[in-house]
This record gives C-alpha cells, structure tokens and sequence, in this order.
C-alpha cells in the first residue's frame, strides 16, 4: 500500500478518466482529491474555457503550474491534473517528486467518443475530432514518465480503480 507521505498522482489526455476515476479512487481510499483544474477554476473564478479565451493558454500554464506545485506539496491527496500539466518540466518534476504518476490512456477513437458532447473543453473546439487526434499525435510521449500506465479502454471508473488499487 502507498505510503501516505505521498500523493496518487492521475495524468493522461484529456477523456482518459482522470476526473472521474479519480473522484472514485478518493471514495475508494477514502482520501481527499485536488483536481487541478477545479481548483484553478475554483481560485480563479471563472472556467478553464473562459482562462483561455480572456488571457490565453499561457496564462492558464502560469497558473496550472503554481497550483500543481502547490498541490504536491502536499501529501496524502488523490490529484487528477489537467492533460496537459505534464508539459512543464517543473510540472513533471513536481509530480515525480511528491507522488506515484498513473498514466491513464486510452485510443484515439475511444477519447473522441468519451468527450463528444462535453463542448467546454477549450483545446477540443471547432473541427473537434480534428483537434483531438493532432493533440494526441502531439502528447503521444507525453505521460511515458510516469511510474504506471493504465489502458482504460475496457475498464468502467470502477474497473479502473480497481486496478489502480490492486497495483500500489
Ligand atoms: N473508464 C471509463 N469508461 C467509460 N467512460 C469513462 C471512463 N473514464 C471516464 N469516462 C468518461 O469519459 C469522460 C471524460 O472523463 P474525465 O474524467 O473528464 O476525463 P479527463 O479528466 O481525463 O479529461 C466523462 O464523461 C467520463 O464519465
Ligand atoms: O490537454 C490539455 O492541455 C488540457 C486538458 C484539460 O483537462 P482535462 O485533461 O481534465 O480535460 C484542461 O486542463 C485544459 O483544457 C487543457
Ligand atoms: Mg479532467
């Protein structure tokens, strides 16, 4: 079993569960979940979606970052980060340092299905199915730092904690 000095860390593209499963672990564990994003969304007080469209994906990294830093400065959390946090390398660092990093994944096509109709992912607008295969082309060596990966394809959430939980 995990210690509790740190932090299960989930990081994946976006639509691999990171969210979701990790509400569910948290249940499962019965520890406390920081999701990234909601709490940038909290702090800021606006979405993800309206951050990029009023100040840019810059400015979103800067904040990202600090709340990623901060976060893993804590132990005992389950932390879903946003798909791309991984691109810092402070980020991976952070992560690295304060957690074990659990890469979900899951193919091309099974992503677009999963994220279809949630229109406020501000990467995924306009020619969406487009914008999630280049995005995963780009990411494709993205999460390989982490110390797990886990294809979610075939796996519920639950499935999926089960086998999160089976592994540590
Ligand atoms: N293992 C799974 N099987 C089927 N659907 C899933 C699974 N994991 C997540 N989902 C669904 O996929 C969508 C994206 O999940 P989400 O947790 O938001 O992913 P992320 O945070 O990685 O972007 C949600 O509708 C969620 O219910
Ligand atoms: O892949 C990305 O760069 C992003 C993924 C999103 O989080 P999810 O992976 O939870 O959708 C969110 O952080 C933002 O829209 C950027
Ligand atoms: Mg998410």
């Amino acid at each position: 079993m995990i210690r509790l000095s740190k932090n299960i860390v989930l990081v994946g593209m976006a639509g691999t569960g990171k969210t979701t499963v990790g509400q569910a672990l948290a249940a499962r564990l019965g520890w406390d979940l920081i999701d990234t994003d909601h709490l940038v969304e909290r702090e800021q007080g606006m979405p993800i979606r309206q951050i990029f469209a009023e100040r840019g994906e810059a400015a979103f990294r800067t904040i990202e970052t600090e709340a990623v830093v901060r976060t893993m400065a804590r132990s005992g959390l389950v932390v879903s980060t946003g798909g791309g946090a991984v691109l810092a390398e402070t980020n991976r660092q952070a992560l690295k340092q304060g957690g074990l990093v659990i890469a979900l994944k899951a193919p091309v096509e099974v992503i677009i299905e999963r994220v279809r109709s949630d229109k406020d992912r501000p990467l995924f607008q306009g020619n969406f199915e487009e914008q999630v295969r280049k995005l995963a082309e780009q990411r494709k060596q993205a999460y390989d730092f982490a110390d797990m990966t886990i294809d979610t394809t075939l796996f519920s959430v639950e499935q999926v904690v089960d086998e999160i939980v089976s592994r540590l």
